[in-house]
Order: C-alpha cells, then structure tokens, then sequence
C-alpha cells in the first residue's frame, strides 16, 4: 500500500490577479461560479496554469475567459500555500493597476469593487493572507477573525 503524506500532495499552481482601481485603491472581489468547490465564495479573480504558461499569461487568459477584460499591467508579487480538502494550491500573487475592456462576468459570478476590510462573506482562507498584505501596506488593522466561516459552511 503506498501512502501519500501530505509533503507529497502535488501542488495545483494558480495565477491570482489584485485589481487594484486607480481613482480609489478599490480592490476587485468576485464570487465563485457554480459547480466549483465552495461555488459563491469570494475570491480575487484567477485560475489554474495550463502546461507551458507563466503566470502572466494564465492571469492574462483567466481574466479574458472570466471577466473579459485584457491586463495591459501586472506584477508577480508573492506566493502562498494553502491546502484544501480538495486540493492543495500554490497561489501566484499578482497586482494589476491597468487593463483594457469593459467588465463582463462570463460565468455567472458577482463582482464587487471593495475596499479593506471587505465586507462581502465568505472569502476563501486561502486568500486571507493577502487580504493582510495589503492591509498592512495601507496601515491599516487586519482582524482574521471578521472573515470567520461558520462552522456550517466549512
Ligand atoms: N481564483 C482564486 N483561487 C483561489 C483564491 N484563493 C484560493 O485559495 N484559491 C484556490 O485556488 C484554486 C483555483 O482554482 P479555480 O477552480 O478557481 O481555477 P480554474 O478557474 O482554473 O478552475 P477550473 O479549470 O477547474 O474550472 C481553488 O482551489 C481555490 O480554492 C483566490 O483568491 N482566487
């Protein structure tokens, strides 16, 4: 029998776009489509790498597919771990500050320009530590405890 312990749980690598509005320093927020894992949660908008693509060009294609907007600007900024039940994600933190196209949710989902803390619920914990990041660059208190899930959703 082999088992697989947690170390050896392979990675899925996932491009994650901060869209960060000039005129306020707003913060794009969507909700997960159906028929995802936690479908209805909030996220900042992204996806999967496909074989072969940098993170540049899986956020560039993602927000297309998504949102149908083009980034004409994006910094890698960090990268976070966080292991699901369902899968174990390595996040590629980017800030984009300009994009082309109007905003279209083409699957389905919401979107919300917010600003810190958000007040949209409930919001993936595995986007929590940047939800600290960038609160900590704008001086403001970060409380995990506000994006708390009840025990009924986890
Ligand atoms: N897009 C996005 N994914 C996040 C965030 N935080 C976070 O933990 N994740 C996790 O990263 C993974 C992204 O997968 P996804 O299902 O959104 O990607 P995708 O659109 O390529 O999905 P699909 O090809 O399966 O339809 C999920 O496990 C999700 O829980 C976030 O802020 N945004």
């Amino acid at each position: 029998m082999t088992v697989t312990t947690p170390a050896e749980r392979k990675h899925t690598e996932v491009a994650v776009g901060v869209l960060i509005r000039e005129s306020d320093g707003a913060l794009l927020i969507t909700s997960r489509p159906e028929g995802k894992p936690r479908a209805g949660w909030w996220e900042f908008p992204g996806g999967k790498l496909e074989a072969g693509e940098t993170v540049e060009q899986a956020l560039r294609r993602e927000l297309q597919e998504e949102l149908g907007i083009t980034i004409t600007n994006c910094m890698v900024w960090k990268v976070t771990e966080h292991a699901y039940s369902h899968a174990l994600v390595r996040l590629h933190w980017c800030k984009v500050t300009q994009w082309q196209g109007d905003f279209e949710m083409r699957e389905g989902q919401q979107m919300a320009w917010q600003q810190l803390p958000l007040q949209v619920r409930p919001v993936l914990e595995g986007s929590l530590p940047v939800l600290q990041w960038l609160s900590e660059e704008r001086g403001l208190p970060f409380d995990a405890s506000v994006y708390a899930v009840p025990e009924l959703q986890k």
